[in-house]
């Protein structure tokens, strides 16, 4: 008898790592770099040049994130978090494996591109067009993004350059101005610690909107309470290798159970 599908899975993906392997080539300085016949030996036996070492960041990931799900990268330090979503947004090419993603996800770092002499501004206005936004867009967002960022709950610091601001004040501007956009897949590497916790709770708000907009977000961060807060799913870096993917409130506890965890 034909097997019958009991199940229909009506989720729909939005990303889908497979088998992803992350390689860094490191050039290690004063190395030498020998002639064309060793050159020529090391493509051929797939040997690194002398003097350059390989970081191995992530090792065979694979999990598929669906439409609505807001998912935390949670894992110790250097154990690929970063990388991968790099990977996931394009901007980090893959040594092996595959990922397949649901139009073009957005990566929200901490050093997103905005210009430090520019003025917070000029950069709401740099972002939100780097972002894809028209004018017209960023001119009807502006003050949205400006009060979301609480930038200037303290004096008129958006006409002021953006290296006049503290580490935590850059970081809500950044989220601030990939907030005002609806995102595919929005991916956000460690932004929201800095707020505060008023701007904590917009973050938390805004993310549950993007998630009811059908996308995805991918939230790194090693502040578990926030994952716990602002995921229901989570996925556990060690090592470059995918130690657990579920439920967050389980892959937190396994987390911090194994002792690896901040305290
Ligand atoms: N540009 C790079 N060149 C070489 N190695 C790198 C580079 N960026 C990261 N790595 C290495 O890749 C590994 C994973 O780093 P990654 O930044 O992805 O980890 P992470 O989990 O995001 O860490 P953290 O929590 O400290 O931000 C580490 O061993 C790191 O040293």
């Amino acid at each position: 008898m034909a097997d019958t599908p009991t199940h229909t899975d009506t989720r729909v993906p939005t990303v889908i790592a497979d088998g992803v392997h992350v390689i860094y080539k490191v050039h290690g300085a004063g190395a030498r770099r020998g002639g064309a016949t060793a050159a020529l030996s090391r493509i051929f036996c797939r040997r690194t040049a002398p003097g350059m070492s390989e970081v191995h960041a992530v090792k065979g990931v694979s999990f598929t994130a669906y439409e609505g799900e807001a998912i935390g990268l949670i894992g110790s330090n250097g154990s690929g978090k970063s990388t991968l979503l790099r990977a996931i947004a394009g901007l980090q090419p893959v040594a092996r494996g595959r990922i397949f993603s649901h139009g073009q996800p957005s990566l929200l770092g901490v050093n997103a591109a905005l210009m430090n002499d520019l003025t917070g501004e000029r950069n709401v206005i740099l972002g939100g067009l780097a972002m894809g936004m028209t004018r017209q867009q960023i001119h009807e967002r502006y003050d949205g993004i400006v009060d979301f960022s609480g930038i200037n709950d303290k004096g008129d610091f958006i006409s002021l350059p953006m290296r006049t601001y503290s580490s935590g004040m850059g970081a809500r501007l950044r989220f601030s101005i990939a907030a005002a956009k609806d995102h595919d897949v929005l991916m956000i590497d460690e932004a929201l610690a800095t707020g505060d916790a008023a701007f904590q709770r917009r973050s938390q708000a805004r993310i549950a909107e993007l998630r009811e907009r059908a996308g995805t977000v991918f939230l790194v961060s090693h502040s578990l309470h926030t994952v716990r807060e602002t995921c229901d799913r989570a996925i556990w870096l060690d090592s470059g290798v995918l130690r657990m993917d579920g439920p967050a409130p389980e892959v937190c506890a396994a987390y911090e159970d194994s002792g690896r965890a901040a305290a």
